[in-house]
Formats: C-alpha cells, structure tokens, sequence
C-alpha cells in the first residue's frame, strides 16, 4: 500500500535520512527509495547505480541515492482532489522589469547572430506552512501522466515535480529520447494551432538532439511530431528512439544535457547568457533525474523446433530519466517554483512572460496555503 511508503517518508524527513518517492507516467506504481545513512553520494562518471538527481550546470555535483531499501505501493486515485483548477495569478509585477529586459537582451544577441535560441527562467518565492506529503498525495491526483517525485536529501535539500519531459530512457542499448518545447495553454480537446515561432522552436531542439547523438549511437530514428497535453498546457514533441554502442550510456547522457528545451542553441553561447544574466542559481532546476543504471532480469523461454524448452535468464541494464521541469524547491516555510521558456529571434517578451506565468500554476495549484 502507498500508505507505508508515505509513512515511511514521513519518518525521513524527521529523523533527516535521504528518500525519494516516485511514480512514472501514466502508470498507478508509486516507489519509495531510501538511503541507510545521509552520506551525500556523488556521481562521478554515470556508471554508477541508484536514483541521481543531476542539476542544469553538471560543473556542480550530481547526487546519487543509493537504493538501500525500495519499496513499492499503489496510488490510484486520479480524482483531482484537492487540486485548484482555476489559474491562479500571484503578484510578481516587481520581477517582470527585469525579466522582460533579459528577455529583450536575448533577442537582440538572437538578432546579431550570436545564438539560435535561449531559454531563459525564473524563480517564484511563495509562502508555505504545509506538509510535504500532503502537497505531494495533490500533486500525484492531479498530474497523472507526469513523472511525479518528492526527494529529499538533509544535506542538500527538498524538491518536488510533476515533469512532462522525458530526457532519455534505455533498456540495455535501445535508447528513446525526446524533443518538446513549443507551450500553449489547454483548452478543452482543441488541439493547438501552432504558429511558426513555436515551430522552429522546437526543430530547432529536435535538430539539435540529432546531431548531438550521431557520433554516440549506431542507429537514430524520429517520430512525427504531435501536440501532447502537460496539465493544462500543451507543447509540441518529437520523440526519438535508436539503439547506441555498449558502454556508450555516460556520452549519451552528456551530449544529450542540457538540450535546447532547455538551454539553448549553439550550446556553449546560450549557455554563457544564461549563467550571466539569470542572476540566480537554477541548482537542479533544468537538471535530471530518476533511475539509474538499474539492472534488470529478463527471464525468457526459449523455444525451439525439437529443442528441449529452456528457460534462460539475461540481464540487462535500464535508465529512466526526466528533466527537472514543472517543480519547486522546498524551503523552511516558502517554496521556490523555477518556470523558463524558449527564447527564439521571434519572440515577444509580454508573451514569454505570460507563459512562464502559466508554467508557475502547475506547482501553484496543488499548494494548499498561499
Ligand atoms: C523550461 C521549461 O519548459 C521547457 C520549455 C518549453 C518551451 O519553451 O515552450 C516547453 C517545454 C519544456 O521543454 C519549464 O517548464 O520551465
């Protein structure tokens, strides 16, 4: 029952041991890792096993919870309850001057050719008194198709999402990755009308990502593209499935983040702008994270024209992990919600705003008290 595993994270955070709990989209399996002691766990090459919690800029350390004891319930519950429906708009007008100028900053660097595309963030402070766990059960109701997790590290923090974005998952040396940017706001069954800004946005990520594996993979594939819903917003994705050389997970992962969706294009430049003109420290906003090089036993039966059936077992090494979007950092009683979007040469800043406001309310509305 997910009870004990709510129980059990409870009694983490009191007594300051590390956990995450977890559950993957579109399935009802919550999982609760838990570390033994509060050691903080560094990752060194990707090699390693556990759940890794990566931040944007990997020049800082990203953090491995060791799967000391898993445990797994059922949360089923999809009835939204709890769950603000409205959009809520908080007073942030003191932030938008100075977002806007960075925004038009960007622009004109687009402008002179200095970069394709940048996607540029903020962070909103909101007052909060309640229970982890509580906001947590809300956010499981309502984000069922997200990868929804609360984890918590004494010496590093508490954080919390409901991500719509996969960044890579593998299964042995099969590999599927996507590329989604593009936002509109959800409105009803009306699938959007995407507009060419927000088109070549998202080429330009799904470009990107194809380029960057073709030297880490032996074969590359893409879907079409299609509008996919995020809560109460829709973006556009491209996904892309393939297979890569044996040892080659640790390149992929590193050619892989940070992708467009949520850096920028040519790398190296929109990253720069970023760490120069955010004026914060995104720490694992834009990060990764989730399962790691977890192995997995496959027991199949083999079965053979006048062959005795035998049954064989081979193992097999698999990752599942996400792009820290859509999530909050939770802090002594307040909470920072961190929203970005993608800036392109067509951008209007009024718009870029107005989306990042957007953003902020899948975390806002399953906060209780603001
Ligand atoms: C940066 C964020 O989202 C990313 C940016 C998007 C965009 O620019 O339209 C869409 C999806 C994500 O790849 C965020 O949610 O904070």
């Amino acid at each position: 029952m997910a009870q004990e595993l709510f129980d059990r994270a409870a009694m983490c955070l009191k007594e300051q041991q590390p956990f995450v709990l977890y559950r993957k989209p579109n399935t009802t399996e919550l999982i609760g890792v838990f570390q033994q002691t509060d050691e903080v766990h560094i990752v060194q090459d990707f090699t390693e096993s556990g759940f890794v919690f990566a931040p944007f800029d990997l020049n800082s350390n990203a953090i491995l919870l060791k799967m000391d004891t898993v445990l797994k319930g059922t949360f089923d519950s999809f009835d939204g309850e709890g769950v603000n429906t409205d959009s809520i708009i908080i007073d942030e007008s003191h932030d938008k001057p100075r977002y806007l100028d960075i925004i038009t900053k960007a622009i004109g660097q687009i402008n002179e050719g200095r970069f394709n595309k940048v996607v540029l963030s903020r962070k909103i402070e909101v007052t909060n008194h309640e229970n982890d766990l509580e906001i947590y059960k809300r956010l499981l109701n309502a984000y069922q198709k997200a990868f929804c997790y609360l984890w918590y590290h004494p010496k590093v923090g508490a954080w919390m999402g409901a991500t719509p974005e996969i960044l890579v998952k593998t299964n042995g040396s099969q590999f599927t990755t996507m590329s989604l940017a593009g936002t509109k706001s959800f409105i009803d069954l009306e699938e959007p009308n995407w507009s060419e800004k927000e088109l070549h946005e998202q080429q330009l990520v799904t470009d990107y990502i194809l380029d960057a594996l073709k030297d880490e993979v032996v074969s590359i594939k893409s879907s079409q593209r299609e509008s996919v819903r995020a809560g109460q917003l829709w973006h556009l994705r491209t996904e892309m499935k393939g297979t890569f050389a044996p040892n080659k997970f640790g390149s992929v992962l590193k050619a892989l983040h940070p992708t467009p969706a949520v850096c920028g294009t040519p790398l190296l430049e929109a990253k720069d702008f970023i760490l120069n003109n955010e004026m914060y420290d995104r720490s694992f906003y834009t990060g990764f994270l989730g399962e790691l090089n977890i192995k997995s036993e496959l027991a199949r039966n083999r079965n053979r024209k006048n062959q005795e059936n035998s049954a064989y077992r081979s193992v097999m090494k698999t990752s599942e992990l996400f792009v820290n979007l859509r999530c909050m950092q939770l802090l002594k009683d307040k909470v920072a919600i961190y929203v970005g979007g993608g800036i392109t040469g067509e951008s209007s800043p009024e718009s870029e705003w107005q989306e990042t406001a957007l953003k902020s309310n899948t975390m806002l509305r399953v906060l209780g008290d603001k």
